[in-house]
């Protein structure tokens, strides 16, 4: 049977004019692909989270923009260029928090702008070729990080990670979970405690399953277990993902994050933040100037439930994010290094080492 694993996160067909994705929704129950053919469909694609996770949203972005220069008809580029930022804003506005998202985006209009001279459909040609290459950028970051992180880690420990960020969640081998494979790969038998992550289960529908999958030995618990299982010395050190990360560290993740990395400080086990350095925002000084997207109250009410469970008319307060101190963390994990605090030095060294290779 087909696996999680032979089937892609995200995926173009061109010659369908078509953005492919898992819908996460359906998962663990259903593997079902979506073939999105238009710009609403991918901008709630991206909203109801059927494709989600930092990294996927990017490359899905990515792909989408394309997909809306295909269609524009204008020759003149001025006039296509109207229509492309247009597109190009629509789609960023699907979701505030990941900075992948308009990162993706931003790198697609670097590339229009920077062949204005050329004709409109050779630029069309240049935006393909950029898409693919965000995508396999992706993988080889994911792939970096895992090999980073692997190497704080020895056979035999328990981990502990929040939401998904697998390889649902990105391209391949995901941020936090690459560490895992890369160590099911070579017999170092983690034990990984997943949180379930309310209140869109994005650690027991996504997380668990892809774990399991990939037969690594996991064991998933409720959000509040946490600091329970790590009191029972049963975590050595927790891997998270993230949306974005300032330049000071903080670092905004699923919503729960920080309380996981107020346990582990407790217990003084290493909190390890996965970052594809795409996912840091040198822009953003501190974690007090990340937006932090708010969703509706009914994906806490009755979402996932065959029932409403709440009493009708209670108020509810649901952000989807929250923000991590950087104080909190031990260590940021990106593909072209670890980084150690302070990190308003420590993420700087390590962007000028990314200047100084190829990588955008
Ligand atoms: C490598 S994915 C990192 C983060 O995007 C992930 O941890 C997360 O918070 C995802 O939130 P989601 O709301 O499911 O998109």
């Amino acid at each position: 049977m087909e696996t999680i694993f032979d089937m892609e996160t995200v995926a173009l067909d061109d010659e369908d004019s078509a953005l492919l994705i898992i819908d996460q929704t359906q998962l663990p129950g259903r593997r079902e692909i979506l073939r999105l053919k238009d710009q609403k469909s991918i901008w709630n694609a991206i909203y109801l989270l059927q494709v989600r996770g930092a990294p996927a949203i990017g490359v899905s972005a990515a792909f989408g923009i394309y997909l809306a220069a295909k269609e524009i008809t204008e020759t003149d580029f001025e006039a296509f260029y109207a229509k492309f930022e247009a597109a190009r804003d629509y789609l960023d506005s699907a979701r505030p928090t990941a900075v992948n998202l308009s990162w993706a985006l931003r790198r697609m209009d670097g590339v229009v702008r920077a062949n204005k001279e050329k004709p409109v459909e050779e630029i069309k040609k240049l935006l393909l070729k950029e898409a693919h290459e965000i995508k396999a950028e992706d993988i080889r970051v994911c792939r970096a990080i895992g090999e980073n992180g692997l190497a704080l880690l020895k056979p035999g420990m328990g981990l502990l990670t929040h939401c998904n960020a697998g390889q649902l969640a990105t391209s391949k081998y995901g941020t936090a979970t690459a560490p895992m494979y890369l160590g099911q790969e070579r017999g170092y038998d983690f034990h990984v405690f997943c949180d379930e992550t309310r209140p869109l289960l994005q650690g027991a529908r996504l997380t668990a399953f892809e774990l399991t999958e990939a037969g690594i030995d996991t064991t998933l618990i409720c959000d509040n277990m946490a600091p329970s299982v790590m009191k029972q010395g049963w975590v050595d050190a927790v891997f998270v993902g993230c949306d974005r990360v300032a330049a000071n560290g903080d670092t905004a993740n699923k919503i729960g994050t920080s309380y996981v990395a107020l346990a582990a400080k407790q217990f003084q086990i290493p909190f390890y933040v996965c970052a594809p350095t795409s996912t840091i925002d040198m822009n953003c000084k501190t974690g007090g100037e990340i937006h932090i997207e708010l969703r509706p109250a009914e994906e806490v009410t009755e979402m996932w439930y065959e029932k409403r469970m709440a009493p009708e008319g209670v108020k509810v307060y649901n952000p989807s994010f929250d923000v991590t101190d950087a104080e909190f963390i031990t260590a940021i994990i990106t593909e072209h290094g670890v980084a150690y605090p302070p990190y308003d030095v420590s993420l700087k060294e390590i962007f000028d080492k990314k200047k100084g290779g190829t990588e955008k």
